[in-house]
């Protein structure tokens, strides 16, 4: 697959799937570094603009405290929409590089590049897993079920979504940055069999060699690669703007160095940019990580 990509960047400002609100400003506050132009200058064509134009709002809402799901009607709409555009421009042969929003959008994002890549593979970099269930949740944020409900376990709304689940099989997902598990969670891990590279397996084995381990799980014999990066994987210090901060994450050069060699690669087919929140933060610090990020993803070198 060529290195120069046609791109399409689609917005997707809605943070119901959060416990807190903000990260519906992380597609502006990205955009804002000057992120289009540098795709264009490392010589990507990119498209206009697309926007999800979720209900994200809290009034005449669906919190739904017998599902145990909070926000449930607005999440599986917004993702039913999110999931049309990303098989649209996957089916075509683009690029989607979708900007969240809460990390509930890859449940969107994925169930759509799941329509044209039948056996994608995952590199899903996260403080967190997002496996809970409804019976598994401490919060009822549905951003924290996602990868579950991908993976076929979990509400109808949320696995049925945008064609037949499950989405993904769990020998192709790869977890990356992890050091916040919920007990439910290390369940599935255990009982699926799920790929973990902990903080503490990346302290010892180095991001190189995770990596490389990381692309023969969801690189090889699969027909896809997406990156889903919840950036609140990268340490609080260097990415403060951010609802659910883990202390003990990647390193800013960590963090880039994953994503130099996920370009090298040359095996991404999309990508999608999570939890940025600009309210949480006063110099936009955190959007500026995310940009330069998905710079590296898409081609960018030091030299
Ligand atoms: N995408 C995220 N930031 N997820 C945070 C999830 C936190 C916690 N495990 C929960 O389920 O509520
Ligand atoms: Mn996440
Ligand atoms: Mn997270």
């Amino acid at each position: 697959m060529s290195r120069l990509k046609t791109i399409t960047v689609v917005n997707v400002p809605f943070d119901l799937g959060a416990g807190r609100r903000g990260a519906a400003l992380g597609p502006d506050a990205i955009l804002n570094t000057g992120l289009i132009p540098r795709l264009t200058s490392l010589g990507h064509r990119v498209e206009p603009i697309r926007t999800v134009n979720p209900q994200n709002t809290t009034a005449g809402n669906s919190v739904n405290s017998l599902s145990g799901l909070l926000h449930l009607a607005e999440v599986a709409a917004t993702n039913r929409e999110l999931a049309h555009e990303t098989a649209a421009i996957a089916a075509s042969g683009g690029f989607p590089l979708v900007l969240g929003g809460d990390h509930s959008v890859a449940i969107g994002t994925i169930s759509g590049l799941a329509q044209v890549h039948r056996k994608l593979g995952v590199i899903w970099f996260d403080a967190h897993s997002d496996l809970n269930t409804a019976e598994t949740t401490p919060s009822g944020n549905i951003h924290g079920m996602s990868l579950s409900a991908l993976l076929g376990k979990g509400h109808d709304l949320l696995t049925g979504l945008g064609g037949p689940s499950p989405k993904l099989r769990p020998e192709h997902v790869v977890l990356i940055g992890v050091r916040d598990l919920d007990p439910g969670e290390k369940a599935l891990i255990a009982a699926e069999g799920i790929r973990c590279f902990t903080m503490h397996d990346i302290d010892r084995l180095g991001m190189a060699k995770v990596m490389e381990e990381a692309l023969r799980v969801a690189g090889d014999r699969t027909d896809g690669l997406h990156i889903s990066f919840d950036i609140d994987s990268v340490d609080p210090y260097e990415a403060p703007g951010t609802g659910t901060p883990v202390r003990g994450g990647l390193s800013y050069r960590e963090a880039h160095l994953a994503m130099e060699l996920l370009a090298e690669s040359g095996l991404v087919t999309s990508a999608e940019l999570v939890e940025v929140n600009p309210t949480l933060e006063s110099d936009n610090r955190t959007a500026k990580l995310a940009a330069e990020l998905i710079c590296s993803l898409l081609g960018e070198t030091i030299l």
